[in-house]
């Protein structure tokens, strides 16, 4: 599959001279992905025998994806997650180990979230008179992700630090100690279990190492895409892994940043004279992107800094559907009958919240003999041509399917409850949850089917503007 030729402002960012940072934020469907393979192609044609271009993005899912649309254009260029960018460099010092990355999932070892529980259960036994060890565990690991997301070193530092947004309030500056004192006995635990890092930290050890490090540099040049997701440890830790004359180019979208709450790009000291924007969407047709829009506009979304407003596209298609159930199997039976027949030379994404969604909707496929693929973090390869994709709202970023299906799109479950309770606070839950939906709705290219049992959940604007069309089944 050829990729489409470069057209107005990315011609230029294509061409523009090589060396230093450069920013491109753009709006969902602005071609940042192609313009990240385009840019890493014309790099790697530059580079003598030695030198490399890495293609750095969030999640291995969108690895996947890149290689297959990328026809060949990548040959020369090494295309990994940030991870395993991490885990090569630190393995190149003699810094790594067999399992020595405290997992975020696992059933069979100690997990961060196991170790952060048992830090805090012993310090809430040991001083029963500190409230602020009373609070939520869920609290405490987002405290201590966003601390580390920020590469936080000292107690002090953090005492110092200002908050954007509502998380500004939700934790006093005179109880951080608490959160501090969690964070340092979970770095005991994890180090009695043998872990050296987890996958939040990494980043802080691998720009500390950098600094040091005098050696040559493997990278000349380091394109990311979905920048918007990296921490600014991890960032950081990039400006730093090229030579003086090398480069290094952030492409992102900031109403598409689904992890890390409000953590911004701006904190990666990029040193920048220019910001590009891509405000033209290829993707999505008029009604996807009015609706896209509209979410993006919604009284959830305020507060989202650097935020590229799209200008409409060009082509035409039908008004996104939102369809009411009376009960769950026949909302799903409904979308799998669908794909299967009146879907079935299209690609199709169906997206939801949860990965016990994922799991629920896979069953049904299983019985339907549905030819799909699981969206997921160790996927090796992607299928580009007709089938159904099953996934996360998560798993789909970056990516784009004809049709996207949203089932249960329900109150109950967005926002997310698990989200409310980590952040202690609803209206911040929605303002996140609202990104991915906005994400979720925004990989659809020419079909969008939404639906849902009970009721609709608020993050969907109302229909007063006839965004789309209402059924009930
Ligand atoms: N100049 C162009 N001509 C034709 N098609 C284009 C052009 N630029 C991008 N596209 C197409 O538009 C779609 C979206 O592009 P791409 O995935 O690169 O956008 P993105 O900015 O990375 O989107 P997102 O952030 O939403 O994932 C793709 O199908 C891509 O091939």
């Amino acid at each position: 599959m050829a990729l489409p030729p470069a057209d107005g402002k990315q011609r230029e960012v294509l061409a523009l001279p090589v060396g230093g940072h450069t920013v491109v934020l753009g709006t969902a469907g602005g071609g940042k992905t192609l313009m990240a393979i385009k840019r890493a192609a014309f790099l790697a044609e530059l580079c003598s025998k030695n030198e490399r271009v890495l293609l750095v993005t969030f999640n291995k899912a969108l690895v996947a994806y890149f290689k297959s649309i990328s026809d060949n254009e990548l040959k020369k260029v090494d295309v990994r997650n940030y991870h395993k960018f991490a885990i090569g460099y630190l393995n190149s010092r003699n810094l790594m180990g067999f399992n020595v990355i405290a997992p975020a999932y696992d059933r069979h070892r100690f997990t961060k979230t196991d170790l952060i529980k048992k830090a805090l259960s012993e310090l809430k036994s040991s001083d029963p008179s500190i409230t602020t060890f009373q609070r939520d565990v869920n609290v405490f690991i987002e405290e201590i992700n966003w601390i580390q997301k920020m590469g936080i070193r000292t107690l002090n530092e953090y005492e110092e630090v200002e908050r954007v947004g509502r998380s500004g309030t939700r934790i006093l500056r005179n109880n951080r100690k608490y959160f501090w004192a969690v964070l340092e006995h979970y770095m005991e635990l994890r180090s009695k279990k043998g872990y050296k890092y987890d996958l939040e930290d990494l980043a802080s050890y691998v720009e500390d190492e950098l600094e040091q490090d005098t050696s040559n540099r493997y990278y000349k040049h380091i394109v990311i895409d979905e920048g918007q997701d990296f921490s600014p440890t991890m960032l950081r830790s990039l400006t730093k892994a090229i030579p003086s004359d090398g480069s290094i180019i952030f492409f992102g979208d900031v109403a598409q940043q689904i992890y890390g709450g409000r953590i911004s790009w701006r904190n990666a000291g990029f040193k920048i004279k220019d910001i590009w924007y891509f405000e033209q969407n290829y993707r999505n047709t008029k009604e996807i992107a009015a609706l896209g829009l509209a979410i993006s506009k919604s009284k959830y979304f305020q507060g989202v800094a650097d935020m590229v407003e799209p200008s409409s596209p060009k082509a035409e298609g039908v008004l996104p559907a939102v369809i009411k159930f009376t009960d769950e199997k026949k909302e799903i039976l409904y979308h799998i009958e669908r794909a299967k027949k009146e879907f079935a030379t299209q690609t199709v994404g169906i997206l939801v919240r949860s990965r016990k969604d994922v799991d629920n909707i896979v069953a049904f496929l299983r019985i339907a003999r549905a030819n799909y693929q699981v969206l997921h973090g160790d996927m090796n390869g992607f299928s580009l041509t007709s089938g159904i994709s099953v996934g996360t709202y998560h798993s789909a970023k970056g990516l784009e399917f004809d049709t996207v299906i949203l089932p249960y799109f329900t109150k109950e479950k967005l926002p997310d409850s698990e989200r409310i309770i980590a952040l202690e606070d609803e209206e911040e839950a929605m303002s996140e949850e609202v990104k991915l939906i906005y994400v979720a709705v925004t990989r659809a290219r020419r079909g969008l089917i939404i639906s849902y049992t009970g009721e609709l959940t608020e993050l969907l604007p109302t229909n007063e503007n006839d965004l789309y069309q209402e059924f009930t089944i």
